[in-house]
């Protein structure tokens, strides 16, 4: 467990002084109980030795009064460390998330992420202020009391180690069981999370369908599943819990039979025996709390794990000698026989695409083809599988990711806001911009027609993730950030979802601004109005791109495409 969280935080020596202290503190705690043996055997003696118990009695309180001073001391010590451990990971993993492509943040990343920093680093750390010391002193306090038994009584000091094999046994067998459930149970929680945001974000759709919780079948199955493996894990825990529980009774019963027969034997005087019957009670107790400490340790793997996913994620590979790609207003794009497939399932084999500087490019074709994936290339949040994708000739994977960065401006179909005013929304894209080119960028996305409209215009709040605008106006201020960014190559994938006319023209618009720059313009466009707006259409079909030509070529050669035309403009005109 610690060497996992030493290979995430690297602090091996401060990690043994703490763990020193912890197992002092353990140690003298064992000492206390000890002084116990000869203050008992003192007070009785016939006749009682007053004078020798107050000096024993004098070591128990001074001994008292170090172990809590110690206690106090090293705990300060824990939570210091605790609270460095935690800034020290977070800190860590924001470092380490800038460097990470953004293909890492494709899909249920976020939720991830936010259990990791809120829940999971508070957790590890706490591993080293509570779980640690616990398990340190529980295993030292045992241990010192086992061989100060040894000096009393070496018979009595095998009775105490009896029941430690055995003990250690139990616990090395579950450990892997405990893991396992809890590995289980944190992902059908993860779910069951996931599904109960999923739900409240689905309200509105639910609503007007008229379907309550008990028609939203993913939610229930989630929770179905959550309830399943927690009953699971609960009869898989039982049964080592109780075997330990039994075997630290055993222990206790074989101390007392051997201290009961020894001393009825006259090998030892009958106060060392109830001395060392007392320290037999206090030597089961850490016992029992290793038990528990080692199921919380197991938890607190877990939550160590989460962490080193996010850390040990490896980023793209660097280009040691990077190269610049040549820059005008816009940027040759071109894949060259591009093979790529999602953790296996592959999706683009072999496409060929290839959009010169300042000309801009539609993708059209069924849904789940790759045309979202094809712009993901481009921004090199992976890397291709096979072939190359190249910008103003070079390989994406020659050049530095600030320059790539730089080089491409993305308006994807979720755009997100910061929870800020319009305005500081679009300066993201460009801080030193004046007012004038901020509003000509508004105008060219046809923003300023939405400000007018906003309560306090420019200074109005989009509220997080810009929920108080529209999806279309999302994609405005994204299509105006762009502008404003002045990015050679443009990479837009227009919202799939049911766009009104006005948002549908503003969109059109805002490509006809982009291309009018110069810059280069690749767009998943799903309307008629979008896509003629553009110089060519590649339509992308089996990953690859199957057809390619202007509109009319397209239309003329009568395939694919002009398939899909035909069954647009009929559901265009059905409305
Ligand atoms: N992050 C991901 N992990 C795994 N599979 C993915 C991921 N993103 C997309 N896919 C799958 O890859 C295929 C291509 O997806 P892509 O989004 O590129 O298609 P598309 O042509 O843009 O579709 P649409 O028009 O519906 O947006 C789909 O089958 C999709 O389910």
């Amino acid at each position: 467990m610690i060497e996992r969280l030493l290979r995430l935080w690297p602090h091996e020596a401060e990690m043994r002084r703490l763990t020193a202290g912890y197992a002092v503190a353990g140690a003298l705690q064992g000492a206390l109980l000890l002084s116990l043996v000869p203050l008992l055997r003192a007070l009785l003696a016939e006749p009682v030795k007053a004078g020798e118990a107050a000096g024993w009695l004098g070591l128990v309180l001074g001994l008292g009064a170090v172990y809590l001073a110690a206690q106090a001391r090293i705990k300060a010590i824990g939570y210091r460390t605790a609270n460095r451990v935690m800034r020290d990971l977070q800190h860590r993993m924001g470092e380490h998330l800038r460097l990470l492509p953004l293909g890492w943040f494709v899909g249920n990343a976020s939720g991830r992420l936010a259990r990791t920093v809120a829940q999971s680093t508070p957790s590890a750390a706490g591993t080293v202020s509570h779980l640690w010391p616990e398990l340190v002193s529980a295993v030292a306090t045992p241990l010192t009391v086992v061989v100060g038994v040894f000096a009393v009584d070496w018979r009595m000091g095998l009775a105490f180690l009896a029941a430690v094999p055995l003990a250690v046994g139990v616990l090395r067998r579950s450990g892997p069981v405990v893991r396992e459930t809890q590995a289980a149970m944190d992902a059908a929680s993860a779910e069951a999370a996931g599904r109960a945001i999923e739900f409240a974000q689905a309200q509105p759709v639910l609503r007007s369908t008229g379907r309550t919780l008990a028609g939203f079948a993913p939610l229930e199955r989630a929770l179905e599943e959550q309830r399943r493996t927690f009953r699971r894990a609960l009869t898989l825990h039982t049964l080592p819990q109780f075997a330990y529980t039994a075997v630290v009774q055993l222990g206790f019963t074989a101390v007392l039979l051997t201290g009961v027969l020894l001393v009825s034997g006259g090998a030892v005087p009958v106060a060392d025996g109830i001395a060392l019957l007392v320290l037999a009670a206090r030597f089961v107790e850490p016992l029992a709390v290793v038990a528990n400490l080692f199921g919380a340790i197991r938890v607190a793997e877990v939550a160590v794990d989460r962490v080193g996913e996010i850390l040990e994620a490896r980023p793209l590979p660097e280009s040691e000698a990077p190269v610049e790609p040549a820059r005008g207003a816009g940027m040759a794009v071109e894949l060259d026989s591009v093979d790529f497939a999602y953790e296996g399932a592959p999706v683009l084999a072999g496409l060929s695409l290839s959009v010169p500087a300042g000309g801009s490019c539609a993708l059209v074709g069924p849904s789940g083809a790759g045309k979202t994936t094809v712009l993901r290339l481009v921004a090199r949040f992976w890397d291709a599988d096979g072939g190359a994708v190249r910008l103003g000739g070079v390989d994406v994977r020659a050049v530095s990711t600030p320059t790539l960065m730089d080089s491409v401006a993305i308006v994807f179909q979720d755009t997100y806001l910061f929870d800020g005013t319009i305005e500081e929304n679009l300066r993201l894209a460009a801080p030193g911009a004046g007012a004038a080119e901020l509003r000509s960028a508004a105008a060219a996305a046809r923003l300023d027609e939405v400000v007018d409209r906003l309560p306090d215009g420019w200074a109005t709040r989009v509220g997080e993730g810009g929920a108080s605008v529209s999806g279309g106006e999302r994609q405005r201020v994204a299509i105006a950030r762009a502008l404003l960014k002045d990015a050679p190559v443009v990479l837009l994938d227009e919202a799939t979802a049911a766009l009104d006319a006005e948002n549908e023209a503003a969109v059109a618009a805002g490509m006809r601004a982009l291309s009018a720059q110069g810059k280069t313009v690749i767009a998943v466009a799903h309307r008629l109005s979008t896509i003629t707006g553009l110089d060519r259409i590649a339509f992308v079909e089996g990953g690859r791109v199957v057809e390619h030509g202007s509109h009319e070529e397209l239309l003329r050669l009568g395939g694919r495409y002009a398939a899909f035309w035909a069954h647009r403009s009929a559901g265009a005109e059905t409305g």
